[in-house]
């Protein structure tokens, strides 16, 4: 039990309502100057202090807290009663004085009334409402007296009704839901009063300036008001809850934000791993091997388009090779770009509608004998395919019609084994952008004599000349056909390396220092290109050594060298067409034989995954268009 109720019951004990006790109080609260000033004002401690004034004087001891309570507890009683009178008509079970509160309260709340009991007085709380038809009676009126009253004892002005309030006048004292409120008897603050004069009030202070104020307005003010701080109240604390929400949102949107960052940051991580795997492959297919800058036989014949960019030089012999990885992406300006690969796209020419047939490439091949027709004819169609215009095959008789044959896009002259045959290509030079000398030649000497002838006709007019196979035996016999000619790329296969390399350097090569046999051999034959083609191509002019080690197969079917020698014909074309800027003044045989060499592999690697051991050079070349996409133009 809490203090408060342990006061509240000491306070009342002892002091139970008679009938005739709570009769007179009924009289005396009933009076009218009392209605009147109990009426719509805030503070009636003072009418109950003249109310227990008046019951004194009859003889009944009462405070007026007592008498407050009491008339409190019988209006609650008779409000019930009245609405059980409605119901059942109980009403005098349940309020012994109903009628007495009946007559008192019907008078104060609508003088203006006409309807008894069962019609209880309409109430408007404006002119303009519309008369209520539900739940709209006098019984607000009292309501809202109540109301005040209950607002007096939240400012503790007046203390809450006794718990005998909600016992019948003879069960004396009880328990009721408003124990549990403190005690506290002590006077409000006096408040005006509209007291008619000679009102007989004691101790009554007025204040006669202050303008009267409507019970029902001030009663509504006060009802609006505290709906407004509830409503103000759950407003601040819906506001408070929303933003609490708002945040508790934001921190899981910023989590889930943050998880999908971490996701995507792991993904390009793989991203680059997988990236860096893959460079790390062209990287070692990519080593530039930088070594001292050793005096060629003939020097003076050097070209000028590498004196701007040497690499690092150290002595000859051993080499050191300078590890690159090159970038593949295309984006990066030319001028800052190592990527070879990166080269080989530059010098690619666009496709537009403005050329003419020829303009991308016109290839001459000489070569195709008797024996060796396919040879010719792998080096010529894969010019096509990579992307020249003509490819045009100087050949023998016998072979002539063999390779016709074989395609119809492929020009094919039956002039090698000729007494002419040098003239009669020599014709066809300036028509040329390139000449690919050796695949299928043979080595007879009246034919390599002639190759010998057209190898001259090539130089004397600048073109660029690509060396393979018996073209490179023919070279191994007489060096001095192409030495210093820096337009020319010789790709020979190890058996064709190694005799030239005897054949220049007079001993044989040395196979535990590839980069610096291949370095070597350039040089001596006045820094020429070199390819050496194998397991990995080196390609060196003299200056670095490029090692392509792209990925292909383990597939050694014969005609992947001319493929290799045709693709070359085209590229160095580009290349030395594109001029030093595309290629940042890099030596245009050393890109292009790296493009070739990169080709060359990845049709055979592509060509692999589908034939495997089966595959043969025509496969190979059936990838070139796909294969060179890939690597060059995506
Ligand atoms: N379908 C056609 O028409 C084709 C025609 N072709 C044309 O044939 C002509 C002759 O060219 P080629 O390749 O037979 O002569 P060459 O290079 O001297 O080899 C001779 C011997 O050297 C060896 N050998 C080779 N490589 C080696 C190595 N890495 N490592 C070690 N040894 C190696 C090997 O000796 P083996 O193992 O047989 O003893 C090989 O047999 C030429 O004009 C060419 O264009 C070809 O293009 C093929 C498709
Ligand atoms: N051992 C190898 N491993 C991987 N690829 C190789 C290997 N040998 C050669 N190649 C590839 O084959 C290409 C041609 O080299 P190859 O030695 O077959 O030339 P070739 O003998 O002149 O050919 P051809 O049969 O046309 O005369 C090389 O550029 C290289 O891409």
């Amino acid at each position: 039990m809490s203090m408060c109720m342990r006061r509240l019951i000491t306070n009342t004990r002892g002091f139970l309502w008679s009938d005739i006790e709570t009769r007179a109080l009924l009289d005396i609260w009933g009076e009218a100057d009392v209605q009147l000033a109990l009426d719509g004002n805030f503070r009636n401690s003072h009418v109950y202090r003249d109310v227990a004034g008046r019951l004194g004087e009859l003889g009944f001891e009462r405070t007026p807290e007592q008498c407050r309570i009491r008339i409190k507890g019988l209006k609650r009683q008779y409000y019930q009663a009245r609405e059980g009178v409605r119901n059942n008509g109980q009403a005098r079970k349940i309020c012994r004085y109903y009628d007495e509160m009946d007559r008192i309260l019907r008078s104060r709340a609508a003088p203006a009334s006409s309807g008894g009991l069962h019609d209880p007085p309409e109430v408007r709380l404006h002119p303009q409402d519309p008369p209520c038809t539900e739940g709209c009676t006098g019984e607000l009126r009292e309501e809202e007296d109540e109301e005040i009253e209950d607002e007096e004892e939240q400012t503790g002005s007046v203390e809450p009704d006794s718990p005998q309030d909600n016992l019948t006048e003879d069960s004396g004292e009880g328990l009721s839901c408003y124990t549990e409120q403190p005690i506290k008897v002590e006077d409000g603050p006096s408040f005006a009063i509209p007291v008619p004069p000679n009102n007989g009030y004691k101790n009554v202070h007025t204040k006669i300036n202050q303008p009267p104020v409507s019970p029902l307005k001030k009663s509504k003010k006060l009802h609006c008001s505290t709906n407004l701080d509830k409503m103000m109240e759950r407003f601040l604390q819906q506001s408070v809850d929303a933003e609490e929400k708002f945040y508790k949102y934001e921190e899981q949107r910023l989590q889930i934000e943050d998880k999908r960052r971490e996701e995507e940051h792991t993904r390009e991580i793989q991203m680059l791993q997988m990236l860096g795997q893959m460079l790390n492959g062209l990287s070692s297919a990519s080593q530039i091997t930088a070594a001292s800058q050793v005096t060629p036989p003939n020097k003076s014949n050097h070209r000028s388009y590498t004196n701007s960019l040497h690499l690092n030089t150290t002595s000859f012999s051993p080499p050191i090779v300078v590890e690159r990885s090159f970038s593949l992406w295309p984006t990066r300006p030319a001028k800052d770009m190592e990527n070879i690969f990166q080269l080989v796209r530059n010098v690619i020419p666009p496709l537009t509608s403005k050329k003419h047939k020829g303009q991308d490439g016109k290839i001459g091949i000489v070569g195709g004998c008797k024996e060796y027709t396919g040879a010719p004819y792998f080096a010529a169609i894969t010019a096509l395919k990579v992307g020249a215009d003509l490819s045009q095959v100087f050949c023998t008789k016998e072979a002539a019609a063999v390779i016709k044959s074989y395609s119809p896009e492929l020009i094919v002259h039956p002039v090698l084994d000729h007494s002419n045959a040098v003239s009669e290509v020599d014709k066809w030079l300036p028509r040329l952008h390139t000449v690919v000398v050796g695949p299928g030649l043979g080595r007879e000497d009246a034919i390599l004599d002639n190759a010998k002838g057209i190898i001259e006709k090539a130089k004397a007019k600048g073109l660029p000349i690509v060396i393979d196979a018996d073209g490179l035996w023919l070279i191994a016999k007489q060096p001095s056909i192409i030495q210093g000619y820096q337009r020319a790329v010789l790709t020979p296969n190890f058996m064709e390396f190694s005799r030239l390399y005897e054949a220049m350097l007079s001993e044989p090569v040395d196979t535990s220092d590839q980069h610096g046999s291949v370095l070597r051999l350039s040089q001596a034959m006045g820094n020429i290109t070199i390819v050496q083609k194998g397991e990995r191509d080196l390609i060196s002019d003299g200056d670095k050594v490029l090692v392509c080690s792209h990925e292909g197969s383990n597939r050694r079917c014969g005609g992947q060298g001319d493929l290799l020698a045709g693709s070359l014909g085209v590229l160095v074309h580009w290349a030395f067409l594109a001029g030093p800027e595309k290629i940042i003044g890099q030596n245009p045989f050393l890109v292009a034989a790296f493009g070739a060499c990169s080709l060359t592999r990845q049709c055979n690697h592509q060509a692999f995954q589908k034939y495997g051991r089966s595959m043969t050079t025509g496969d190979m070349i059936s990838e070139v268009g796909t294969a060179f996409n890939k690597l060059f133009e995506t």
